[in-house]
Protein backbone atom coordinates (compact mmCIF):
# COMPACT_ATOMS: atom_id res chain seq x y z
CA UNK A 1 0.00 0.00 0.00
CA UNK A 2 1.29 3.53 -0.95
CA UNK A 3 2.88 5.50 2.18
CA UNK A 4 0.95 8.69 1.68
CA UNK A 5 0.84 12.01 3.75
CA UNK A 6 -2.31 12.45 3.95
CA UNK A 7 -4.08 16.25 5.68
CA UNK A 8 -7.76 16.96 5.52
CA UNK A 9 -8.25 13.84 2.70
CA UNK A 10 -5.61 15.40 0.01
CA UNK A 11 -2.63 12.80 -0.40
CA UNK A 12 0.85 13.89 -0.94
CA UNK A 13 3.67 11.66 -1.46
CA UNK A 14 6.09 13.58 -0.55
CA UNK A 15 6.94 13.95 3.49
CA UNK A 16 9.01 17.11 3.00
CA UNK A 17 7.76 20.47 2.78
CA UNK A 18 10.02 23.77 2.78
CA UNK A 19 9.65 27.64 2.65
CA UNK A 20 10.51 30.10 0.34
CA UNK A 21 12.57 32.52 2.13
CA UNK A 22 16.45 33.61 2.58
CA UNK A 23 17.59 32.10 -0.66
CA UNK A 24 19.66 33.44 -2.28
CA UNK A 25 18.28 34.13 -5.62
CA UNK A 26 14.71 33.03 -6.59
CA UNK A 27 16.05 30.49 -9.49
CA UNK A 28 18.29 28.88 -6.72
CA UNK A 29 14.92 28.65 -4.90
CA UNK A 30 13.22 26.99 -7.68
CA UNK A 31 16.38 24.57 -8.26
CA UNK A 32 16.41 23.78 -4.62
CA UNK A 33 12.86 23.22 -4.36
CA UNK A 34 12.63 20.64 -7.14
CA UNK A 35 15.58 18.66 -5.97
CA UNK A 36 13.52 18.66 -2.78
CA UNK A 37 10.87 16.61 -4.36
CA UNK A 38 8.45 18.93 -2.01
CA UNK A 39 4.79 18.76 -3.02
CA UNK A 40 4.10 21.69 -0.42
CA UNK A 41 5.69 24.85 -0.45
CA UNK A 42 4.61 27.60 2.20
CA UNK A 43 5.00 30.96 1.32
CA UNK A 44 4.65 34.20 3.59
CA UNK A 45 1.39 36.14 2.19
CA UNK A 46 3.48 39.62 3.64
CA UNK A 47 6.28 38.91 1.26
CA UNK A 48 3.93 38.19 -2.00
CA UNK A 49 3.21 42.02 -3.18
CA UNK A 50 -0.16 41.02 -4.04
CA UNK A 51 -1.11 42.89 -7.34
CA UNK A 52 2.39 44.31 -7.76
CA UNK A 53 3.90 43.98 -11.36
CA UNK A 54 7.15 42.81 -9.66
CA UNK A 55 8.90 39.22 -10.40
CA UNK A 56 7.18 37.38 -7.73
CA UNK A 57 7.95 33.80 -5.45
CA UNK A 58 5.15 32.67 -7.58
CA UNK A 59 6.77 32.94 -11.29
CA UNK A 60 9.42 30.51 -10.03
CA UNK A 61 7.36 27.85 -8.38
CA UNK A 62 5.25 25.39 -10.80
CA UNK A 63 1.63 25.12 -9.51
CA UNK A 64 0.97 22.40 -11.63
CA UNK A 65 3.07 20.33 -9.52
CA UNK A 66 3.71 21.79 -5.66
CA UNK A 67 0.14 22.76 -3.51
CA UNK A 68 0.87 26.32 -2.27
CA UNK A 69 0.70 26.85 1.47
CA UNK A 70 -0.20 30.19 2.65
CA UNK A 71 1.49 31.33 5.84
CA UNK A 72 0.95 33.79 7.83
CA UNK A 73 4.52 34.85 9.10
CA UNK A 74 4.51 38.07 10.67
CA UNK A 75 1.57 37.87 12.77
CA UNK A 76 1.70 38.66 16.36
CA UNK A 77 -2.17 38.55 17.10
CA UNK A 78 -5.52 36.70 16.58
CA UNK A 79 -6.95 39.60 13.62
CA UNK A 80 -3.65 40.10 12.12
CA UNK A 81 -3.12 36.31 11.41
CA UNK A 82 -7.11 35.95 10.82
CA UNK A 83 -6.70 39.22 7.83
CA UNK A 84 -3.73 37.74 6.41
CA UNK A 85 -5.59 33.97 5.76
CA UNK A 86 -8.55 35.37 4.35
CA UNK A 87 -6.02 37.75 2.09
CA UNK A 88 -4.38 35.18 0.58
CA UNK A 89 -7.69 32.57 0.38
CA UNK A 90 -9.36 36.06 -1.33
CA UNK A 91 -6.35 36.13 -3.99
CA UNK A 92 -7.05 32.74 -4.73
CA UNK A 93 -3.60 31.11 -3.21
CA UNK A 94 -5.26 28.66 -1.28
CA UNK A 95 -7.95 27.59 1.22
CA UNK A 96 -4.89 25.97 3.56
CA UNK A 97 -3.39 28.20 5.71
CA UNK A 98 -0.09 27.31 7.71
CA UNK A 99 -1.38 29.69 10.87
CA UNK A 100 1.92 30.91 12.84
CA UNK A 101 1.24 33.73 15.57
CA UNK A 102 4.31 34.89 17.44
CA UNK A 103 4.18 35.52 21.07
CA UNK A 104 8.23 36.78 21.23
CA UNK A 105 9.58 38.60 19.06
CA UNK A 106 13.00 37.37 20.14
CA UNK A 107 12.45 33.65 20.49
CA UNK A 108 9.60 33.96 17.57
CA UNK A 109 7.96 31.36 19.97
CA UNK A 110 4.34 31.03 19.09
CA UNK A 111 1.93 32.66 20.85
CA UNK A 112 -0.08 29.20 21.87
CA UNK A 113 -3.24 30.68 23.14
CA UNK A 114 -3.97 33.11 19.99
CA UNK A 115 -2.92 29.92 17.68
CA UNK A 116 -5.83 28.18 19.22
CA UNK A 117 -8.23 31.20 18.62
CA UNK A 118 -6.82 32.06 15.36
CA UNK A 119 -7.26 28.34 15.11
CA UNK A 120 -11.29 27.98 15.77
CA UNK A 121 -12.09 31.17 13.89
CA UNK A 122 -10.25 30.36 10.52
CA UNK A 123 -11.54 26.52 10.99
CA UNK A 124 -15.29 28.15 11.03
CA UNK A 125 -14.43 30.12 7.95
CA UNK A 126 -13.80 26.96 6.48
CA UNK A 127 -10.27 26.65 6.07
CA UNK A 128 -8.00 24.47 6.07
CA UNK A 129 -5.15 25.39 9.16
CA UNK A 130 -1.82 23.92 9.67
CA UNK A 131 -0.97 25.29 13.09
CA UNK A 132 2.58 26.23 13.96
CA UNK A 133 3.06 25.79 17.61
CA UNK A 134 5.38 25.00 21.11
CA UNK A 135 5.95 21.02 22.04
CA UNK A 136 3.50 21.30 24.80
CA UNK A 137 0.96 18.28 23.80
CA UNK A 138 -1.81 20.05 26.16
CA UNK A 139 -1.94 23.10 23.50
CA UNK A 140 -1.62 19.92 20.23
CA UNK A 141 -4.85 18.49 21.74
CA UNK A 142 -6.70 22.09 22.01
CA UNK A 143 -5.66 22.84 18.28
CA UNK A 144 -6.70 19.51 17.04
CA UNK A 145 -10.15 20.19 19.21
CA UNK A 146 -10.81 23.49 17.50
CA UNK A 147 -10.26 21.87 14.16
CA UNK A 148 -6.58 22.26 12.99
CA UNK A 149 -5.85 19.73 10.08
CA UNK A 150 -2.36 18.75 11.31
CA UNK A 151 -0.04 20.23 14.42
CA UNK A 152 3.17 22.06 13.45
CA UNK A 153 5.15 21.59 16.93
CA UNK A 154 8.91 23.31 16.49
CA UNK A 155 12.17 21.62 16.84
CA UNK A 156 14.19 24.40 17.91
CA UNK A 157 13.58 28.13 17.11
CA UNK A 158 13.11 28.77 13.55
CA UNK A 159 16.43 29.50 11.62
CA UNK A 160 18.22 28.44 14.85
CA UNK A 161 19.55 24.93 12.86
CA UNK A 162 19.47 23.29 16.61
CA UNK A 163 17.87 20.30 15.59
CA UNK A 164 15.26 18.79 18.20
CA UNK A 165 16.85 18.96 21.56
CA UNK A 166 14.32 17.86 22.86
CA UNK A 167 12.78 14.85 20.78
CA UNK A 168 10.63 13.48 23.43
CA UNK A 169 7.76 16.07 23.73
CA UNK A 170 7.32 16.11 19.78
CA UNK A 171 6.97 12.15 20.57
CA UNK A 172 4.56 13.10 23.40
CA UNK A 173 2.49 15.10 20.54
CA UNK A 174 2.47 12.01 18.27
CA UNK A 175 0.86 9.83 20.82
CA UNK A 176 -1.93 12.20 21.93
CA UNK A 177 -3.02 13.56 18.93
CA UNK A 178 -4.72 11.61 15.83
CA UNK A 179 -4.10 14.15 12.78
CA UNK A 180 -0.28 13.98 10.91
CA UNK A 181 2.37 15.87 13.23
CA UNK A 182 4.97 17.89 10.90
CA UNK A 183 7.94 18.83 12.80
CA UNK A 184 8.42 22.67 11.92
CA UNK A 185 11.56 24.57 11.90
CA UNK A 186 14.77 24.70 13.59
CA UNK A 187 15.73 21.28 11.69
CA UNK A 188 19.69 22.04 10.87
CA UNK A 189 21.13 18.76 9.33
CA UNK A 190 19.44 15.57 7.54
CA UNK A 191 19.90 13.51 10.86
CA UNK A 192 17.36 15.86 12.57
CA UNK A 193 15.03 15.40 9.76
CA UNK A 194 15.31 11.37 10.06
CA UNK A 195 15.51 11.50 13.57
CA UNK A 196 12.10 13.31 13.19
CA UNK A 197 11.08 10.77 11.02
CA UNK A 198 12.13 7.61 12.86
CA UNK A 199 10.21 9.36 16.16
CA UNK A 200 7.14 8.90 14.07
CA UNK A 201 6.24 12.57 12.78
CA UNK A 202 4.32 12.82 9.84
CA UNK A 203 6.17 15.20 7.85
CA UNK A 204 9.18 17.67 8.08
CA UNK A 205 8.83 21.74 7.22
CA UNK A 206 12.44 22.97 6.22
CA UNK A 207 13.59 26.30 5.07
CA UNK A 208 16.95 27.91 6.83
CA UNK A 209 18.88 24.76 6.56
CA UNK A 210 18.58 24.19 3.10
CA UNK A 211 17.97 28.05 1.79
CA UNK A 212 21.34 29.21 3.91
CA UNK A 213 23.29 26.07 2.90
CA UNK A 214 26.62 26.69 0.95
CA UNK A 215 24.87 24.57 -1.53
CA UNK A 216 21.19 24.77 -1.60
CA UNK A 217 20.09 22.69 -4.00
CA UNK A 218 22.65 19.96 -2.87
CA UNK A 219 21.01 20.35 0.78
CA UNK A 220 17.74 20.12 -0.11
CA UNK A 221 18.43 16.46 -2.08
CA UNK A 222 19.95 15.45 1.37
CA UNK A 223 17.41 16.39 3.15
CA UNK A 224 14.69 14.82 0.86
CA UNK A 225 16.59 11.28 1.26
CA UNK A 226 16.66 12.09 4.80
CA UNK A 227 12.84 12.39 5.65
CA UNK A 228 12.58 9.32 3.49
CA UNK A 229 15.08 7.41 5.15
CA UNK A 230 13.60 8.66 8.39
CA UNK A 231 10.17 7.28 7.55
CA UNK A 232 11.30 3.70 6.40
CA UNK A 233 12.71 3.37 9.80
CA UNK A 234 9.96 4.26 11.35
CA UNK A 235 7.81 1.62 9.39
CA UNK A 236 10.35 -0.82 9.83
CA UNK A 237 10.43 -0.29 13.39
CA UNK A 238 13.96 0.53 15.04
CA UNK A 239 15.42 -1.73 17.76
CA UNK A 240 15.14 -0.57 21.37
CA UNK A 241 18.37 0.94 22.77
CA UNK A 242 19.56 -1.37 25.32
CA UNK A 243 21.43 -0.50 28.53
CA UNK A 244 24.43 -3.36 27.73
CA UNK A 245 25.89 -5.07 24.93
CA UNK A 246 24.05 -7.93 23.13
CA UNK A 247 26.22 -10.08 21.20
CA UNK A 248 25.71 -10.51 17.72
CA UNK A 249 26.66 -14.16 17.14
CA UNK A 250 25.24 -16.78 19.01
CA UNK A 251 27.37 -18.05 22.12
CA UNK A 252 25.82 -21.42 22.13
CA UNK A 253 28.37 -24.15 20.82
CA UNK A 254 31.66 -21.79 20.60
CA UNK A 255 34.26 -23.54 19.33
CA UNK A 256 37.00 -23.65 22.53
CA UNK A 257 34.29 -22.62 25.04
CA UNK A 258 33.65 -25.11 27.74
CA UNK A 259 30.81 -26.97 28.09
CA UNK A 260 28.63 -26.16 31.21
C1 LIG B 1 9.20 28.82 6.52
C2 LIG B 1 8.38 28.68 7.70
O1 LIG B 1 7.23 28.55 7.56
C3 LIG B 1 8.92 28.77 9.08
O2 LIG B 1 8.13 28.12 10.01
C4 LIG B 1 10.32 28.51 9.32
O3 LIG B 1 11.10 29.35 8.55
C5 LIG B 1 10.83 27.11 9.23
O4 LIG B 1 11.87 27.00 10.12
P1 LIG B 1 13.40 26.87 9.68
O5 LIG B 1 13.69 28.07 8.85
O6 LIG B 1 14.14 26.82 10.97
O7 LIG B 1 13.50 25.59 8.89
Amino acid sequence: MADKLVIAGREFNSRLMVGTGKYPSLEIMRKAIEASGAEIVTVAVRRLNLGSSEPSILDYLDLRKITLLPNTAGATTVDEAVRLARLAREAGLSDMIKLEVIGDEETLLPDPVATIEATRILVQEGFIVLPYTNQDPVVARRLVEVGAATVMPLGSPIGSGQGLPNFEHIQLIIQRVNVPVIVDAGIGAPSDAALAMEIGADACLINTAIAQAKDPVAMAEAMKLAVEAGRKCFLAGRIPKRTFASPSSPTEGMIGRPKA
